[in-house]
């Protein structure tokens, strides 16, 4: 092999655990989530796996597993790159809505509609939406991005197409130089990363739900393209 890279989706949010869309909204980690963090550390602790750089969202329950791993396996200064790129997909207006009030709002076809669509994005979220407020205000996007430059929407597409330019301009220069680099974000930025390094088509990536913070890794040849599927590590 030429390269790896490890990738863990957070732990359980705490919207998470009750189902609700969360994509943009700074959920915390559930006590669960934090649980599941310590466990991943020690995955990573057990395969005796050891990191140069780090790379996460702009979202606390990513952010917050990051942290419980880089204590528990003894890098707690390891550098940390955030970027909104790596963000969670984005719900619009959806955002905070559960199974029911979803098809309850929109039916059950729109939903099933929206569920296995590559590129139709769920309605933005308007300035009288619950969680608008919080989410277009929130100091930690001002870092990286204009109030009007936070998306209101996002298709599975759009996300992606913030997701891989992360990738290419940051990531990939960074394995080339043989650094050894954790990535802690989300469900569907790492299905961004998974596409592109494993040349999945649409329709399984639609499909592919990653669990939370159990770490999994590739090894990439020279193209960084992987050489075999991504393996979890067993725990
Ligand atoms: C497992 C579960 O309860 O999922 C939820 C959670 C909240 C609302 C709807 C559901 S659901 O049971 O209809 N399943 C469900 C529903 C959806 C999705 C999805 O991946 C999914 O699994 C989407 O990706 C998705 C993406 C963009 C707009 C709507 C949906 C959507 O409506």
């Amino acid at each position: 092999r030429q390269y790896r890279v490890v990738m863990v989706r957070h732990g359980e949010s705490e919207w998470n655990l009750q189902n609700l869309f969360c994509g943009w909204y700074d959920a915390k980690l559930s006590d669960i989530g934090r649980e599941e963090a310590y466990a991943s550390a020690k995955m990573l602790q057990e395969a005796g796996l050891e990191f140069d750089v780090c790379h996460t969202s702009l979202l606390s329950r990513a952010n917050d597993t990051l942290d419980v791993i880089l204590r528990e396996i003894g890098q707690p200064n390891l550098p940390v790159y955030k970027s909104w790129r790596l963000n969670e997909r984005h719900y619009g207006a959806l955002t905070g809505f559960n199974k029911l009030q979803t098809a309850q709002k929109y039916g059950a076809e729109q939903v099933q509609i929206w569920r296995r669509s590559y590129d139709i994005p769920p309605p933005p979220i308007e300035e009288d939406h619950k969680y608008y407020s919080a989410i277009v205000n929130n100091p930690k996007f001002a870092l990286e991005l204009s109030k009007d430059q936070i998306p209101r929407t996002e298709s599975l597409k759009t996300t992606l197409q913030r997701v891989i330019p992360y990738w290419e301009d940051v990531i990939a220069p960074q394995i080339r130089q043989g650094k050894r680099v954790l990535i802690v974000t989300h469900g569907t930025s790492l299905r961004g990363l998974v596409k592109h390094v494993q040349e999945m088509s649409d329709e399984v990536i639609v499909k592919l739900n990653l669990p939370n913070a159990i770490p999994f890794y590739y090894d990439l040849d020279e193209n960084l393209q992987a050489i075999d599927p991504l393996r979890f590590l067993a725990d």
